[in-house]
């Protein structure tokens, strides 16, 4: 039995998705006419505190949609070194939107305010404006890590007072909330835009969602039918993220939990560094250099053990938890790892 611990991307819709997709009230969207579609994009402006929102097909979409709706092109947008707008979008925000990046090394995925502050352009003929801050909560290369709510006042503060658009890439913003105990909204109130996923841990088969004011939103929607993201019976998808917005997100802590259990395990293991201590949710990155075999090494002697991980690097491993992995799986996992790198 193969225990998927690749990504929370790998979820499947529970048996109410399935129902829900089957039984939903569909019309054309593009006309904004499907009454589910619309459903979902009210719900979720209400839940992040935003005027409006608009349904999109990932969370790759909706970053993008959000970096051509804040910018111009040859203009410049600041980002974590490692953020996913950055790291894995495929280059788009140069080939879609003909933006520059200026990315900022964090800490624990926080870039430290007086660098960002540095890095916002003044005005010179030499210069591109700065037009946009990314930031990314929780942080997928940073271990699932949460950006604290004083720290996102901060840098918003300061965005503001130098006219610069936030955009916040809330893939795991639901694991966040869940993590700090609060409600997604006490999160989004220090972004202008943000873009959630239903189809990581909250386990909708498909799709995002991209909030914010609403004449921005209906200038994002625009840019979605540009994109060729305008959808007709789009209902039958997005009945699923409702359900994903209305019943999945208090089980994130059982992620959380499972991630810390995997965590504290494998600091017992020999030729493993990992520090347990500052898994906040449901990603788990560990070295194994000790070991002298590399990532990729280790992903396939995890795959042979019936494992399934990602390589974070030449010498680190990521492992996510999510709905589909269960306490059973967890301790077989463990059981797993510890033939791998007990020898
Ligand atoms: C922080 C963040 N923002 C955006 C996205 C993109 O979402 P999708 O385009 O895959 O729906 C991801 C997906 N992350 C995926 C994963 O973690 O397995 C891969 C790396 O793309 C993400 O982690």
């Amino acid at each position: 039995m193969l225990i998927d611990l690749r990504s929370d991307t790998v979820t499947k819709p529970t048996a109410a998705m399935r129902k829900a997709m089957a039984d939903a009230e569909v019309g054309d969207d593009v006309y904004k006419e499907d009454p589910t579609v619309n459903r979902l994009e009210e719900l979720a402006a209400d839940m992040l505190g935003k005027e409006a929102a608009l349904f999109v097909t990932s969370g790759t979409q909706g970053n993008q949609i959000a970096v051509l709706t804040h910018t111009a092109p040859g203009q410049e947008i600041l980002l974590e070194a490692e953020s996913h707008i950055f790291y894995y979008e495929a280059g788009a925000v140069a080939a879609l939107a003909g933006v520059q990046t200026r990315t900022i090394p964090g800490i624990r995925g926080a870039m430290e305010p007086k660098l960002v502050e540095a890095a916002i352009r003044g005005e010179d003929i030499h210069f591109p404006a700065t037009a946009l801050l990314c930031l990314e909560n929780t942080h997928n290369r940073a271990g699932g890590a949460v950006l604290p709510l004083s720290y996102m006042a901060v840098l918003y503060d300061l965005a503001k007072r130098r006219h610069v658009a936030v955009h916040m890439d809330g893939a795991r913003l639901f694991n966040a909330a869940v993590a700090l105990g609060v409600d997604v909204r006490a999160i989004a109130e220090h972004v202008d835009t943000v873009q959630i996923c239903l189809s990581k841990g909250l386990g909708a088969p498909v799709g995002s969602i991209l909030a914010g004011p609403k004449v921005w939103i209906a200038k994002a929607r625009k840019w979605r039918k540009r994109l060729g993201g305008g959808m007709r019976q789009a209902g039958v998808i997005a009945a699923p993220g409702i359900l994903a917005l209305t019943e999945m997100v208090e089980r994130l802590a059982e992620d959380h939990a499972h991630a810390k259990q995997l965590a504290y395990a494998l600091a017992e293991m020999k030729g493993i560094t990992i520090r347990p201590e500052h898994i906040e949710t449901n990603i788990v990155i560990f070295d194994v250099a000790k070991t002298g075999r590399s990532a990729d090494e280790c992903v396939v002697a995890l795959k042979n053990e019936g494992i399934l991980a990602t390589s974070f690097g030449p010498t680190c491993i990521r492992l996510v938890t999510h709905k589909d992995i269960g306490q059973q799986d967890i301790e077989t996992a463990i059981h797993r790892m510890n033939n791998i790198f007990s020898q």
